[in-house]
């Protein structure tokens, strides 16, 4: 069969270091494979289309994911990648860095510093297209973020490359529990999770991530600049979205899907608040390891 995006690649600029991006097919998984983000689903196809549909962006894309653990940051940053880039995450133009991982020790960080102002640099010389994931952005050392600051504003060219077609993606459980508190109190409020939208969680998001001294966003200058783009909240989710994880972790595993195991596993997962249990604490992030004690 024809590779299409191979074939569109041979004919358009899009192209640039294997990119060729798919955005009907990112918004197809996305409503197919995501559950419960009807926000985060909207947001990003909102990013992408404003962004893929200029020639020369004025600035990079800079998208911020915020949710508390397992609720799906990872894996839709992972389908984004896939749908935009030729080969996902394994693209040589798509680069993932983890402070923890990459920079562990508090007091190297002068050299860390340097070692990211060039990595950041010699990556985007090689490709303008490139793409960057920050996770754990709430774990990150401010003096790190500062050296991120210049690539991601309207300056057209930083240290002799022009930037503006990047794309960063930064990751956080940052403002987690303010947007899980939210979803409780306009679950408490009966409204419809698909109705909850940026104004409703925004402020809270913002009060959270960039007023918390203890966080790495609110020292630099990422926020008054206004350097991120969009915001993309992650909602807690419910019993019923972590079945559908269940199933679709079953599909992928090759087993069959036995309803009582589905219930069981979801079962298994702890819920808040303490007296009604609506919300997963963990979201879909323990279901697979989970699924093998069921069977
Ligand atoms: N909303 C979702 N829809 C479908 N699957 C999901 C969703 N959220 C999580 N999952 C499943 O759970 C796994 C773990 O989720 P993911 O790594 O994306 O969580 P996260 O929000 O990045 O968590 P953390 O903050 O701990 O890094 C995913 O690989 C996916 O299989």
């Amino acid at each position: 069969a024809w590779d299409l995006r191979a074939l569109r690649c041979g004919f358009s600029d899009d192209c640039e270091c294997g990119f060729g991006p798919d955005l009907r097919g990112l918004e197809c998984e996305l409503a197919v494979s995501v559950v419960g983000q009807p926000l985060a689903r909207q947001q990003v196809m909102r990013a992408v289309r404003g962004f893929l549909a200029e020639q020369n962006p004025l600035k990079p894309l800079v998208m911020s994911f915020h949710g508390s653990t397992g609720t799906g940051k990872t894996y839709v940053s992972s389908l984004l990648i896939r749908y935009l880039f030729q080969g996902g995450l394994r693209s040589p133009f798509v680069h993932q860095f983890s402070p923890i991982v990459h920079f562990p020790h508090a007091e190297h960080i002068e050299q860390y510093k340097e070692s990211l102002k060039h990595w950041i640099q010699g990556n985007l010389t090689r490709c303008g297209r490139s793409a960057f994931l920050f996770d754990e952005m709430d774990k990150m050392h401010p003096g790190l973020i500062d050296v991120i600051l210049p690539f991601l504003g309207p300056s057209w060219v930083v240290y002799g490359t022009n930037y503006r077609k990047a794309i960063f993606i930064f990751i956080s459980n940052a403002g987690g529990e303010q947007i899980n508190a939210m979803t409780l109190d306009l679950w408490r409020a009966r409204r419809d999770r698909e109705e909850i939208s940026l104004q409703d969680l925004e402020p809270a998001i913002a009060r959270a991530v960039f007023d918390n001294p203890h966080s790495g966003f609110w020292k630099s200058g990422i926020i008054n600049e206004s350097l991120i783009d969009f915001v993309v909240p992650f909602l807690p989710l419910k019993h019923h979205h972590v079945k559908q994880c269940v199933v679709s972790e079953l599909v992928q595993q090759g087993l069959e899907v036995h309803p009582a195991v589905v219930q069981e596993v979801a079962d298994s997962i702890p819920y808040f608040p303490e007296e009604e249990k609506i919300f997963s604490s963990t979201g879909c992030k323990t279901v697979a390891s989970r699924i093998s004690f069921f069977l």
